[in-house]
């Protein structure tokens, strides 16, 4: 049977790891050096450039998920989550931003939520 998502502690984990990444990033935007950094390099480039990041990130995982294995599977996902923060520090979109996304979803199922879209 497949492994869970939150086994042997590994969301704690990966809280940790977000958060540390989070900091970073703001780290960089504030005095990284774009000849050295590939946050500061990116984040310099603006918003657009971020988000094409995100876009070629997110295809690269797809294709892993379909047909490489688990470890790079691994990988391109921490590329893409990676990316996304870039790319959400270069729209000024805060990490509580998307907590607060993902706490109103909560306990919500995604086929009532698309159910009771207005329109
Ligand atoms: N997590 C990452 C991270 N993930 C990916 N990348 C970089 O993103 C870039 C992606 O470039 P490419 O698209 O050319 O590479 P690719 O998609 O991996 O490869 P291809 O298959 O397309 O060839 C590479 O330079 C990677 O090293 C990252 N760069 C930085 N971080 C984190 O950010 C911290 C600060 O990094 P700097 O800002 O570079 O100091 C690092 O210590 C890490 O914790």
């Amino acid at each position: 049977m497949a492994r869970g998502m939150t086994d042997l502690g590994s969301s704690d984990r990966l809280a940790a790891a977000l958060a540390h990444l989070g900091t970073t990033i703001d780290a960089r935007a504030k005095e990284g050096d774009a000849s050295t950094s590939w946050t500061a390099k990116l984040l310099a480039k603006g918003p657009d450039a971020c988000a094409e990041k995100v876009h070629e990130e997110g295809q690269e995982l797809a294709e892993a998920v379909m047909k490489e294995s688990d470890d790079r599977v691994a990988s391109e996902a921490a590329d893409v989550l990676y990316h996304a923060f870039v790319a959400l520090r270069a729209r000024g979109v805060s990490l509580n931003d998307v907590a607060a996304a993902l706490e109103k979803r909560q306990g919500i199922s995604g086929i009532d939520e698309k159910a009771g879209r207005a329109g």
